[in-house]
């Protein structure tokens, strides 16, 4: 196909060097600022909007934002996505609250949209991303498995969205492989006392003023165990993996969760 100098398309020199505009949800929070920053020192991107609580959502989409990085809460995260993908705007979502329902209510906004990209990843870290898979991996050696997460005391959910994936893919592992339930022999607690039960993997949540944001996974068998632990003791941590995530939504059209593709794992 032959183009004219009427088709708008800029040249393929101008398309490579042109900077993605991106707009950021939650800018005022404690993730939004880290990303504000990143973005601000990213050479090829343009931060053009940042929306918080009570702020016009339609200025990412006056804008001209390409991207969407959203940090702000479950209860919102939903309702931004939605306008996002109606708006052609991809999204980088690390905002924590995605069951398979809700997964599936995105998949289902963005049929009508193949164009368009969203990525939820309940963790950027790439220490966290890390030791999701490797606890994925070891899972089947061990009978019993118990997950510990710690988080600074403002957190608003629990237990964390990291957890509670690396739960479903542990437990997803031990299904594989055939393990029965861990053993455990109580039958008198106090309600908690033994974690929430994800999907067979007890997960529990520590809330301590000092913490950002840590995990244990804690493996048993017979004379040993293996714990794997990663902690962020920043939210710079984060910030490799979020702007690895706003480079590529933009060839990644559809659903994705989790940035282990983007890394190549
Ligand atoms: N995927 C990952 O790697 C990570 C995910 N997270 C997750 O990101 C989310 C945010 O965490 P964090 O930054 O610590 O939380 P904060 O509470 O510090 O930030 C959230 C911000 O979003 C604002 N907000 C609320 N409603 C809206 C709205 N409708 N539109 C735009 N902004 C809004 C809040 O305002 P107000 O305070 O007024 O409500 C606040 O400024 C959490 O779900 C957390 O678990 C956190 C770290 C890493
Ligand atoms: O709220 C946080 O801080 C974090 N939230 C995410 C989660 O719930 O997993 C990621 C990280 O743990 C920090």
């Amino acid at each position: 196909m032959t183009t004219s100098a009427t088709d708008h398309q800029p040249a393929p020199a101008a398309r490579e060097s042109a900077l993605i505009p991106v707009g950021v949800l939650g800018a005022r929070g404690r993730m939004g600022t880290e990303v504000v920053k990143a973005v601000n020192d990213a050479e090829d991107l343009e931060l053009v909007a940042m929306v918080d609580d009570g702020d016009w959502l339609f200025n990412v989409a006056d804008a001209g934002a390409q991207v969407v990085v959203d940090f702000t809460r479950p209860d919102v995260v939903m309702d931004n996505i939605r306008f996002c993908i109606d708006n052609n705007i991809h999204c980088v979502v690390g905002t924590t609250g995605f069951d398979e329902a809700r997964l599936a209510t995105v998949a289902e906004w963005l049929e009508p949209k193949p164009e368009v990209g969203v990525v939820i990843a309940p963790n950027f870290g790439i220490g966290a991303i890390l030791l999701m898979r490797f606890a994925q991996e070891a899972a089947r050696f061990f009978p019993s498995v118990e997950i510990v997460e710690l988080h600074h005391p403002d957190k608003v959910d629990a237990p964390s969205g990291t957890a509670v994936r690396t739960a479903r893919l542990v437990a997803s592992a031990r299904r594989a492989a055939g393990l029965p339930a861990s053993p455990d022999a109580t039958t008198d607690s106090l309600p908690g006392a033994r974690g929430a039960d994800v999907e067979g993997v007890p997960v529990h949540a520590v809330r301590l003023t000092g913490l950002v944001a840590h995990q244990e996974v804690l493996l048993g068998a017979a004379g040993e165990s293996l714990t794997l632990r990663h902690d962020s003791y920043d939210r710079a941590s984060f910030m490799p993996g979020v702007l690895l995530a706003v480079r590529e939504i933009t060839r990644r059209p559809g659903l994705t969760v989790g940035i282990e593709s983007f890394l190549g794992l």
